[in-house]
């Protein structure tokens, strides 16, 4: 394969043995075909009415999901076009959090109507081409039926249309009001750094049990039993410094001649860890978190000052509690003051779950706050904390952008009906790819309707017909009914849907202008590994 004939004679070997090489429609058709399996798998997942995939890795860990990007991360996918996709839900996941299977299934349709288009000898160019000035037009229309609003009840909504269906039912409202509320409290000027939302999780008891702290949980606890369980009015330094004696940074040897030398010098060690505490607790420190080590006397002597210590905190936690309580880090004990230290109502030590936590709470105005999540099992928790990603994520688009469109396939199907209206002025063979365009997009209504066991076809009739009225309508699931989704309160930042067309439009048109397809052997399989790697394809 990796062979080109030079003349008549001997081969000319240019690429390396064992490569292998798709050329042409060889390369296009492979391609379209690992994007479309890849589209394929997700696809059952999407909505309220989505199924879970249960994901069991090498070592026999479990992660049962709905959540596409987790689905695709986990799968480990091989073939280099298939991994394209896997990018697109992942720039999904960072820009918004929410929509990596809309995104998926987008690309996944765009590649599939590719397909019939190259088969009608149209050149792979065009359709790219088509595809770029239809999305361009996608997103003109999606802005002109976007609504704009960001108060608390579009914010809740929001958050619960993002969690329907990802095992949070029983507790949906509470926990959107609790991501709402974790939101607007991290809001600085408009904007929203979703690292200043932690969220902790702890099995045991009912997803209900959840919670809002106004501040930071640290899963760790006192380092020393004498200290106080639980200290008011805290007043918190942060040091990302040992408390300890340094050893010699060269190798220093002591020689010590008689025993009183050897007390003298431990005497003086001792003194240097006393002072330390002594200067932490001067400052009227009553609660300390250290991101190193706490020497085993100086806990004895904190606890001696009733100071409540915790150490090796991780760093990302450090920063959340100077977030949290207004503490400066500090790197060095003697440059430790007063005004270095932070404020909490009140610092206390709990039993979770058999294990201890600290928790940091009732701060003024705290610019972090932590959501620990509470749920049966591990598996349960780990779903909800995706559905509370998910909603941290779509409220923080609202609230920045403060614009929502409908949900339930509605802005699809009317960005279809106009891209068709539209593509009858484009000149020329484009005219096909932009009508295939906004045929794809009406994969997301048809999927959901498939997932609810709903007759696809008659549903897109439905919401077709229903188009001509309102552009707000869509399919709502549980009953099965086309219905005004602004109504029905099934709302989406308006970002979701513009990044998802946007990056499916752009990894479909990317995959369509590969012509050529050469990969290196792999590890030790060679030609068949890298490109069929694909595991079990179905037929299609
Ligand atoms: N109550 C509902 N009725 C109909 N559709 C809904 C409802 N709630 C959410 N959806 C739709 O479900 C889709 C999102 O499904 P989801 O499984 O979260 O996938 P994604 O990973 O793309 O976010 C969106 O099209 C959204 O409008
Ligand atoms: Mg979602």
């Amino acid at each position: 394969m990796a062979q080109l004939t030079g003349g008549q004679q001997q081969p000319v070997l240019i690429l390396p043995e064992g490569t292998s090489r798709y050329l042409g429609r060889d390369a296009q058709r492979m391609n379209i075909l690992a994007g479309k399996v890849l589209a394929e798998t997700v696809r059952t997942t999407l909505g309220p009415k989505g199924m879970d995939k249960m994901l069991v890795d090498s070592l026999g860990d479990i992660v049962v999901t709905n959540d596409g990007v987790t689905i695709l991360k986990e799968m480990d996918i091989e073939h280099p076009a298939a991994k394209m996709l896997v990018e697109v839900a992942k720039t999904q996941e960072d820009e918004v959090g929410d929509g990596t299977t809309t995104a998926v299934i987008i690309a996944g349709d765009l590649l599939k109507k590719a397909e019939e288009l190259l088969d009608m000898d149209i050149h792979p160019t065009i359709i790219a081409m088509g595809y770029r000035q239809a999305a361009k037009k996608a997103q003109e229309i999606l802005d002109s039926i976007a609504i704009s609003a960001s108060d608390r009840d579009t914010l809740i909504k929001v958050a619960m249309t993002a969690m329907t269906g990802k095992g949070t039912e029983k507790a949906r409202k509470p926990l959107a009001e609790l991501v709402v509320d974790a939101v607007k409290q991290v809001e600085e000027n408009g904007e929203v750094d979703k690292d200043h939302i932690k969220i902790e999780k702890k099995e045991g008891g009912s997803v209900d049990d959840s919670m809002l702290v106004q501040g930071v949980i640290i899963d760790k606890e006192r380092v020393h039993p004498g200290m106080p369980k639980k200290v008011e009015n805290a007043k918190i330094a942060l040091l990302n410094c040992p408390i300890e004696v340094k050893e010699t940074e060269v190798d220093a040897e002591i020689r010590i001649t008689d025993p009183s030398q050897m007390q003298a010098f431990i005497e003086q060690e001792e003194q240097m860890i006393k002072d330390m505490v002594d200067k932490i607790v001067s400052t009227g420190a009553n609660v300390l978190f250290c991101q190193k080590g706490i020497d085993d006397l100086a806990q004895h002597y904190l606890a001696k000052n009733d100071v409540l210590a915790v150490r090796r905190v991780k760093k990302s936690d450090i920063e959340k509690l100077s977030k949290a309580t207004g503490a400066k880090i500090v790197t060095n004990i003697e440059d430790l003051s007063e005004e270095d230290l932070g404020n909490a109502g009140k610092v206390v030590e709990k039993k979770i779950s058999g294990e201890e936590m600290i928790f940091v709470e009732e701060c003024k105005e705290p610019k972090a706050v932590t959501i620990l999540v509470r749920g049966s099992t591990e598996h349960v928790v780990s779903e909800v904390e995706r559905a509370i990603e998910d909603a941290i994520g779509v409220v923080s688009a609202t609230v920045e952008d403060e614009k929502v469109v409908a949900g339930g396939g509605a802005p699809e199907v009317e960005i279809a009906k106009r891209l068709k209206d539209y593509s009858e002025s484009v000149s020329g063979r484009e005219q096909l790819a932009v009508a295939a365009f906004a045929e794809a997009l009406e994969v997301v209504p048809k999927t959901l309707a498939e997932n609810a066991g709903l007759d696809s076809i008659d549903t897109l009739v439905d919401l077709r017909a229903a188009h001509e009225e309102s552009p707000y309508m869509g399919l709502d699931v549980f009953k099965g009914e086309v219905v005004d989704m602004k109504e029905a309160g099934v709302l989406e930042p308006h970002r979701v849907k513009r990044q998802a067309i946007q990056s499916a439009a752009e990894a479909a048109e990317m995959i369509l202008r590969i012509d050529d397809v050469i990969a290196a052997a792999g590890e030790e399989g060679g030609e068949e590994e890298g490109m069929e790697g694909m595991g079990e394809m179905p037929p299609m």
